[in-house]
């Protein structure tokens, strides 16, 4: 349980409230192009409005380095939360300053106001005590429901919360309950896929995941350390040679505490990195030296899709190979699938592994698609958040 203040614990009536949210969404010519993030935050918004508080709401987007950016400016994502709450949203073209104050002022309870991106300053990512004491001027409450952001230590994350009540948002708090159970009182058997190309961010949560889960699939890039590190040809496929040891490690610890890790047993490999050439599918031992693998081969689709059929909890962070291209799409699609089908509760973090399970349409089916690319993982790891950290203890 969250040791921490929730909108349930303070009077909102009439107060303004700063609202961080995560509307670091995917744009592209101006446009919202996935919005996920922003549908995410609709609950708190609404409980907000519901409750008669003034919405101020701000967020960062992209990584302006402390500057402005035309290309960053958060006008699109207030038209997208506009459509989709149904109501005026007044997007401002500034987060601090007198503008903003006399906009403020001249809030209606329930109304609703996005602030600029935030990282337009360059106080925000140095956590600058000036500027968190700006954006708590604005405010009587501060209600962080920025999951994916809940890793930063930054100005609107963190430093604000000193100068404000300050209380999680309903993502936030449905984040970190998901998350946290998922690690603490896990259903079992507790099944966890690990994938993707990150091989030197991933390292670290298999650690802290084979203190807890019963079975372990490692698919996608990441596999090819732990194979070749048992001594395998993995030809030119994506290798961290200096995490081998680190990879053998696992596979002792794994054994020991009686964790199921499996590898791929076959792949499906080509010559060079593209989706019109000739693909082969070979067992594990059988890889060329001057040929990749990309990815998991049917007989490893069928082990995996047996372990997760017959698993109660699923987490999943990184695809299995490169689905992106369609040639290599169906260790991916077909674990998808397998998670869609099962009865167990599925919970899928990381950007790409989000993006596959739409782009393969089932995303309805999973139980929790978490906002947070490296806050999840960071949370995973057991590292404390500082965005949460920071919150007003119960
Ligand atoms: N065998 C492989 N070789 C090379 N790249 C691979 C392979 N398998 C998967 N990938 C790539 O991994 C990428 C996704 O990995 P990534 O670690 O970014 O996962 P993620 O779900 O986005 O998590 P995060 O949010 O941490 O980024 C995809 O773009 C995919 O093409
Ligand atoms: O997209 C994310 O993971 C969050 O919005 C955090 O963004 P950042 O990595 O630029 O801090
Ligand atoms: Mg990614």
């Amino acid at each position: 349980m969250l040791k921490k203040m929730t909108m349930k614990d303070v009077d909102l009536k009439g107060k303004r409230v700063f609202c961080r949210v995560d509307f670091n969404v995917p744009m592209s010519e101006g446009n919202v192009t996935d919005d996920t993030r922003i549908r995410a935050a609709l609950p708190t918004i609404n409980y907000l409005i519901e409750n008669g508080a003034k919405v101020i709401l701000a967020s960062h987007l992209g990584r302006p380095k402390g500057t402005v950016n035309e290309e960053m400016r958060l006008a699109a994502a207030a038209a997208k939360l506009s459509e989709l709450l149904h109501k005026d949203v007044k997007s401002l073209d500034e987060s601090i300053g007198e503008k903003v104050e006399q906009e403020i002022a001249a809030m209606n309870e329930g109304d609703v106001v996005l602030l600029e991106n935030v990282r337009f300053h360059p106080g925000e990512e140095k956590n600058d005590e000036e500027l968190a004491k700006a954006f708590a001027a604005l405010a009587d409450v501060f209600v962080n429901d920025a999951f994916g952001a809940a890793h930063r230590a930054h100005a609107s994350t963190a430093g604000i919360a000193k100068h404000l009540p300050a209380v999680s948002g309903l993502l936030l708090e449905k984040e970190l309950d998901v998350l946290g159970k998922a690690l603490s009182e896990p259903d079992r058997p507790f099944t966890a896929i690990i994938g993707g190309a990150k091989v030197k961010d991933k390292i670290g949560v298999i650690d802290n995941l084979l203190e807890n889960v019963d079975n372990l699939l490692i698919g996608g890039g990441l596999s090819y350390t732990f194979l070749k590190a048992q001594g395998l040809e993995i030809g030119t496929s994506l290798l961290e040679e200096d995490k081998m040891e680190l990879a053998l490690s696992f596979l002792k610890k794994a054994e020991e505490k009686g964790v199921k890790l499996y590898l791929p047993i076959d792949v499906v490999i080509v010559k060079e990195f593209s989706n019109d050439t000739e693909t082969k599918v070979v067992k594990i031992d059988e890889i060329p030296s001057d040929w990749m693998a990309l990815d998991i081969g049917p007989e490893t689709v069928k082990l995996y899709s047996d372990v997760i059929a017959n698993s109660k909890l699923i987490i999943w962070n990184g695809p299995m190979g490169v689905f992106e291209m369609s040639s290599f799409e169906n260790g991916t699609k077909s674990v998808a699938e397998a998670m869609a089908k099962t009865e167990a509760y599925t919970v899928i973090g990381g950007g790409d592994s989000a993006a596959a399970v739409e782009q393969f349409h089932v995303a309805d089916k999973m139980d929790h698609i978490s906002t947070g690319g490296g806050a999840s993982l960071e949370f995973m790891e057991g590292k404390e958040l500082p965005g949460v950290t920071a919150l007003t203890d119960k």
